[in-house]
């Protein structure tokens, strides 16, 4: 077992805990970064399946990302738009596909009047609690014990509506049915987006993607931190020293398979759902043995296939499809930048990819194709390549997209999250405000637990940059 001695050890190379190694680095610190899977990047991995490349994670970029878009800048990345033109296509209450422009689903007027209400409610108090303490909220409690499923349907009566938004939240971002958690935490994750009405424009959440895949911004960023990325290496104690002030200086020492790290703080840049594989020594905190045991990933089929052309443009259509009673409850245009291939994503969510999964795996391709084959016809059956994202099986993420709290666990635990324990502090794209849940936000918490670093050291770089949140 090698040991080796620096400032800071960082448990995790996604993009959070590379950014803050980074920024570290910058600031002339010395860093290693302690990584389980034999890649970096986390839960953006971008892979070629059968001669396609494939965004088998994160991949979208969308314009209030400003913190990922500055860091792509940085990193001579570049972006490109998602494929838009044409018609979309909702599958109505009977499951029939209806072609619609623009944002309004072509519903009936009384439907389209309950989600413009509920869309109005949900904009309103996205706009009122924000993203940063949304637990500190007078109605945090109150809108925190009572499910999504449930404050839709106390607000409206119409079920077309409630099940259309609460698709945009549940399968479609927390990837959660609707009842297993709070209002509270969905118009957390509204507000993290700036605003409900933003999480449900796709032009603007989904709107470029990065040529040649999301991956590059942590290959590059381990390309600079270099031999100090050690891949392999799942951290499996920590020891810190108890009694020691939150968030100030002290002595840790990592333990990974093949390396061991002493160093000054340690950054936990995992997803939370993760933090109780690390053994501690001594054990962490009474409340954070609580809080991490009510903070869990979600779980999606991310789908890609591959097609020799994107006939769906040539019928019109933008390949964007909505459905929320479906199995696959949405589809975009997927394709690579200049690919004259066409791909689709689709993506199955949270009870329904529980029952496909119970199926074979060509009993489910089976099913998805065919569900899709139901926006976009017979031509959707047969694709050159066809991919499952299987997020639940590793064992270093176990779900998707990202971790969130079960019903009354943000009003109760949320303000402590980012309380450091002593030396060690946690970063992770799943405790944002801005960008919650997503790469922008991944890229946020590493740049402001670098600051935090950077200030309790009171080194002088941090003089120009501390403008963010202060070290508790
Ligand atoms: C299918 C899918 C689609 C997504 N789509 C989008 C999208 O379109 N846009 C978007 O912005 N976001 C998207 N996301 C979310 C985005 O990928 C994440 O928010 C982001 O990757 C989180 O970064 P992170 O660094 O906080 O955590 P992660 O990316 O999860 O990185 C954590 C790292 O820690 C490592 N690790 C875990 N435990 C240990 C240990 N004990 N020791 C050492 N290392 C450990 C893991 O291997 C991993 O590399 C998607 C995610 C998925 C899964
Ligand atoms: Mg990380």
């Amino acid at each position: 077992m090698q040991s080796i001695e620096r400032d800071v050890v960082v448990v995790g190379a996604g993009p959070s805990g590379l950014t803050a190694a980074h920024r570290l680095r910058q600031a002339g610190l010395r860093v290693a970064v302690l990584e389980a899977r034999d890649r970096v990047g986390g839960r953006t991995w971008t892979d070629t399946i059968d001669g396609a490349m494939l965004e088998i994670g994160g991949q979208w970029v969308s314009p209030d990302q400003t913190a990922l878009i500055a860091l792509l800048d940085e990193l001579g990345l570049r972006t490109f738009a998602r494929y838009r033109e044409g018609e979309n296509i909702y599958l109505d209450a009977e499951g029939r596909p209806v072609r619609y422009c623009g944002e309004t689903f072509p519903t009936s007027e009384r439907t389209r009047a309950e989600m413009d209400k509920l869309i109005a409610l949900l904009d309103e108090l996205a706009a009122e609690i924000g993203p940063h303490e949304p637990w500190a909220h007078p109605r945090a409690r109150e809108l925190d014990t009572v499910s999504f499923h449930h404050w839709l349907r106390a607000n409206s009566d119409d079920e077309e509506a409630c099940a259309n938004i609460g698709l945009f939240i549940a399968g479609g971002m927390l990837t959660k049915p609707a009842h297993a958690f709070s209002a509270l935490q969905a118009i957390l994750m509204a507000a993290s987006a700036g605003s409900f009405s933003n999480l449900v424009d796709e032009d603007f959440i989904l709107d470029k993607r990065v040529v040649g895949g999301m991956q590059q911004v942590s290959e590059r960023l381990a390309e600079k931190l270099g031999d100090d990325v050690f891949l392999g290496n799942p951290v499996r104690t920590l020891h810190w020293p108890e009694g020691e002030e939150a968030g100030a200086p002290g002595r840790v020492r990592a333990v990974a398979d093949g390396v061991a790290v002493d160093a000054r703080f340690a950054v936990l840049a995992v997803p939370p759902n993760l933090y109780s594989r690390i053994s501690y020594v001594p054990p962490l905190p009474r409340r954070q043995h609580q809080m991490h045991q009510h903070q869990s990933l979600g779980l999606v089929i991310k789908v890609h296939a591959v097609y020799d052309t994107p006939f769906w443009r040539e019928e019109g259509l933008s390949g964007t499809c909505f459905g929320a009673g479906a199995l696959v409850q949405e589809i975009y245009d997927n394709t690579n930048f200049e690919d004259p291939r066409g791909t689709l994503v689709a993506f199955v969510a949270d009870e329904k990819a529980d029952a496909v999964f119970e199926l074979s795996a060509a009993e489910r391709k089976a099913a998805i194709l065919s569900s899709m084959a139901g926006y976009l016809g017979e031509k959707a059956l047969n694709p050159v390549v066809y991919y499952e994202s299987d997020w639940g099986s590793e064992e270093w993420t176990r779900g998707a997209y990202a971790a969130s709290y079960d019903l009354g666990g943000l009003h109760r635990y949320g303000k402590d999250q980012l309380t450091p324990v002593g030396p060690i502090l946690f970063s992770s794209s799943d405790l944002a405000a801005e960008g919650y849940q997503h790469v922008d936000g991944a890229v946020r918490m590493g740049e402001d637990t670098a600051r935090r670093i950077l200030d309790a050291l009171g080194s002088p770089a941090t003089a120009t940059a501390a403008s963010g949140a202060p070290a508790h």
